[in-house]
Formats: C-alpha cells, sequence, structure tokens
C-alpha cells in the first residue's frame, strides 16, 4: 500500500504535527522512508516541541523528546514528559523517548530535547551512550545542568552536542514557567523541594 506521507509530501507544521502524535510503532506504516531523509535537525526539534505543546494542552510540563537514528534519520522513539498525566514522579521528556524506543543500542542515535537535560537524564544519555544531544532551549534551565552536561557528561562519551535555539519552544516554555512555577520546580527538583521554597516564604 501507498504511504500517506510519501518522499513528495512537502514538510509542513501540519505534516510535523501528525507525525508527533501518531505512535512511533506506526510511523512505518504512515510514513515513507524517504521523507524522514528530507528532515534536518530543526524540523525534528519542532516535533520536540509539538510534543511539549500536546503535554501544556493536557496540563502537564512542557517538556518533550525525539530520538532518530543518525543513518535512516527515522524516528526510533519519542515523548514528552508525563509527571501530571501519569503521577509519574521522575519521566522527563528525555526518559520518556528513550522507553518510547526500547531495547535499542543508542550508540548511532540522536536524542533531540526540547529543554536542557537534567543531570539524571544527562546520566542516562551517557550510559546508554548516545552520539549526539541536540537542546532546544539552553536558556531557561535550571541550576547547573548545561555545564554540568557539556563538560563532565558529554565531553567524555557522547560526540557531539548541539544546541539548536528554537525561539517559539523558549517563548512556552517561559510561559508555563511563569504560568505554573511549583509544578515546574517539582519536575525538576521533587515536592520536597516545592514544600521548602513554600515554608521558606510563609
Ligand atoms: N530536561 C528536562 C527538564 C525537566 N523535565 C524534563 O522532562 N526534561
Amino acid at each position: 500500500m501507498k504511504h500517506f506521507i510519501t518522499q513528495d509530501t512537502p514538510v509542513t507544521e501540519e505534516v510535523l504535527n501528525v507525525i508527533a502524535h501518531l505512535p512511533t510503532k506506526s510511523l512505518p506504516a504512515i510514513v515513507e522512508d524517504k521523507f524522514f531523509v528530507k528532515l534536518r535537525d530543526q524540523n525534528i526539534m519542532r516535533i520536540a516541541v509539538l510534543l511539549t505543546q500536546k503535554s501544556y494542552d493536557e496540563g502537564g510540563c512542557l517538556i518533550g523528546g525525539v530520538i532518530i537514528d543518525n543513518n535512516t534519520r527515522r524516528i526510533v522513539g519519542k515523548g514528552h514528559d508525563t509527571l501530571v498525566q501519569d503521577g509519574d514522579p521522575y519521566n522527563h521528556g528525555e526518559t520518556s523517548a528513550i522507553r518510547d524506543a526500547g531495547r535499542q543500542d543508542f550508540s548511532n542515535t540522536t536524542i533531540f530535547t526540547m529543554l536542557s537535560p537534567c543531570d539524571v537524564c544527562a546520566t542516562l544519555i551517557y550510559m546508554r551512550q548516545f552520539d549526539r544531544v541536540v537542546v532546544g532551549d539552553v536558556t531557561s534551565a535550571l541550576g547547573n545542568e548545561v555545564p554540568w552536561v557539556m563538560n563532565r557528561c558529554f565531553a567524555r562519551r557522547v560526540s557531539k552536542s548541539i544546541s539548536l535555539k528554537t525561539p517559539w519552544g523558549i517563548a512556552l516554555y517561559a510561559k508555563y514557567r511563569a504560568e505554573k512555577p511549583e509544578l515546574d520546580m517539582e519536575d525538576w527538583k521533587g515536592l520536597a523541594a516545592v514544600c521548602k521554597a513554600t515554608q521558606s516564604t510563609l
């Protein structure tokens, strides 16, 4: 059967949004391999931001992640933070995408994350030997994640780590953080940090 999205399909916002919402395992039946070859890093990051928007619309935390195979540029995993949706105290955009990808050799893959990875996700990215990390928004990171990631972790094993500024994603994150600062803090540092911060302002 002919694919619904083929190499001739233009790379539009609507098409990327369909890809963001489809289950990863269904993509090979809907999207022709040659379409993925056309996708540039900016387009993949756009999918991560669209997953971020999905999570925001669900009342969740605002981080999406996408993993691609470096040779074929096929999406092998994707997801978004599910702290709110699943009541999961730790499922960041990155871990969600990694879990979606399943048991794979990640050493020839790139992980795109909307936001600078936290220390736990950075460690997992290191432990699973990802080849590249592309970060959409390094301006909104809480704490020292960026130097930690860049200097200690990726310098040793992850060969390329680049930052891709996504103005739309950065604006969305700033809006969410202004609206829900406690949820943002819980996602990064846990409820303990939120409780301590609340007590200290009493
Ligand atoms: N990098 C991230 C920070 C916080 N939450 C996430 O899901 N991801």
